[in-house]
């Protein structure tokens, strides 16, 4: 196994910048440059140096001899003035020494990976943790680093092997008299994984919108005000306004952070029959925009729906209430503080019903193991002479779930999933 190094906190002028080594090398590389280590776990302040002897930094360095360190291998961390000269110059003397080289982008982890000290949605959460903008994310993915899924998952794979170990046992004696009788308990078993896992399925599509940042559509006829009302909402101009009807076609989305909640707020083109072909593709994306969005505002007096079947958390609004006294004015200002409002009070009473799951790769295998209980709960009603079958599709099912959290075919995850991670970490 190689030693690698890199920066783990970002580029450029910093109080402090974090360089770490992990590998069988880290401490003899580190000791290289620092001529003396502190005691494993302990901060000590050394003084780094470079081949002929110069003084590079004066550093807080922290040894974590393996297995107890993040990557699960010996770890060494220099807290160094965060100058981008002097991580360069402990970089470079670094790359002098031979025995380490720069780790690719989500080494480390990866490391960490392999060497059981995570599982892979595990993983995944630091990733997320990591792109966390808003404090339902960040809440959200924490609990996924805390391996709260895989605890899960893990129950689920007992009990499933459980199943399929009691019914094969029955297979084995089925020329004995008097077979015990299994089928009460395993079917109490697979029931209730089936149940929690409707449950996570559910909650993962809340739960990814959370991951993800949820999306609020706001439709209306041409010249209601969508645009100002965006601008209004951002508290800068995003969007061209004006008077004439048709401005906006593509659709302008701005981020917002409501109270926690990851929220994008899209404007969209006037609906109406389109006064040529420009116009129309506008009005075609804002429909397809807003039928996928989790939430619609739609700006008219006459409560038209534009054929969008518009739900009960949707909020139909009057535009310019400053010329009619009442609705919404994005010129003024009337009623957007109470739209916010709103909007984060539907958001957040939907977000309170978030599963632990958050990845549609989850979501994915949970359904696949799902439909496999749902096949395999008949034949175990239909009796033993199916028992066979049944324990082979749970054995299916069990593979399923060990993907999940990367015991098995990780391989073909871990580039696409790495991808995503930066230098360092
Ligand atoms: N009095 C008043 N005028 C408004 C209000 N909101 C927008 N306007 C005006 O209405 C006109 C249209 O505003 P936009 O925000 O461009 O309307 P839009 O719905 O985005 O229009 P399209 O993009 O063409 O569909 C502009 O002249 C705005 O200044 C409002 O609350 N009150
Ligand atoms: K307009
Ligand atoms: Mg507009």
């Amino acid at each position: 196994m190689e030693t690698i190094f890199a920066l783990a906190s970002a580029q450029g002028r910093a109080g402090v910048a974090v360089i770490r080594i992990s590998g069988p090398d880290a401490l003899y590389a580190a000791k290289t440059l620092t001529h003396s280590l502190p005691n494993d776990r302990v901060a000590g302040l050394r003084s780094l140096f470079d081949g002929s002897g110069a003084l590079l930094d004066k550093a807080l360095v922290l040894c974590f001899a393996g297995p107890h360190s993040f990557t699960g291998e010996d770890v060494v961390e220099f807290h160094l003035h965060g100058s981008i000269a002097v991580v360069q110059a402990v970089m470079k003397e670094l790359s002098n020494g031979s025995s380490v080289r720069l780790a690719e982008p989500g080494e480390f982890t990866r490391r960490a990976l392999e060497n059981g000290r995570m599982d892979l949605a595990q993983v995944e959460g630091l990733a997320d943790l990591i792109e966390s903008e808003t404090e339902a994310q960040r809440v959200q993915a924490l609990k996924t680093v805390s391996g709260h899924l895989g605890d899960l998952v893990e129950g689920w794979r007992s009990s499933l092997i459980r199943s399929a170990s009691l019914i094969e046992a029955t297979i084995d004696f089925a020329d004995e008299d008097v077979p015990v009788d299994v089928s009460p308990e395993v079917r109490g078993i697979l029931q209730s994984v089936r149940d929690e896992l409707v449950r996570e399925i559910d909650g993962s599509h809340v739960a990814e919108r959370i991951r993800l940042g949820f999306e609020v559509a706001i439709i209306g006829p041409p010249n209601a005000g969508k645009s100002t009302l965006l601008n209004a909402l951002a508290g800068r101009d995003v969007a061209i306004t004006s008077d004439i009807a048709g401005t906006t076609r593509d659709v302008i989305e701005v981020r917002m952070d409501l109270n926690g909640l990851p929220v994008t707020f899209l404007d969209t083109a006037g609906l109406r029959e389109g006064q040529d072909t420009v116009e129309q593709i506008g009005i075609d994306r804002a429909l397809d925009r807003a039928k996928q969005a989790d939430l619609r505002v739609v700006l008219a007096e006459d409560g038209r729906d534009f054929g969008l079947d518009l739900t009960d958390d949707d909020i139909v609004v009057a535009p310019k209430a400053d010329l009619t006294g009442q609705g919404i004015s994005g010129l003024t200002g009337v009623g957007v503080e109470g739209l916010l409002k709103s909007v984060q009070t539907t958001l957040s009473k939907r977000s309170s019903t978030a599963g632990l799951a958050t990845h549609e790769r989850h979501r994915v295998a949970m359904t696949e193991t799902h439909s496999v209980l749902r096949t395999v709960l008949p034949l175990i009603d239909r009796g033993p002479e199916h028992y066979d079958i049944a324990a082979e599709e749970l054995r299916t099912a069990v593979r399923s779930l060990e993907a999940l959290i990367g015991r098995i075919d990780v391989e073909n995850l871990l580039d696409e999933i790495f991808a995503s991670f930066c230098l360092g970490k």
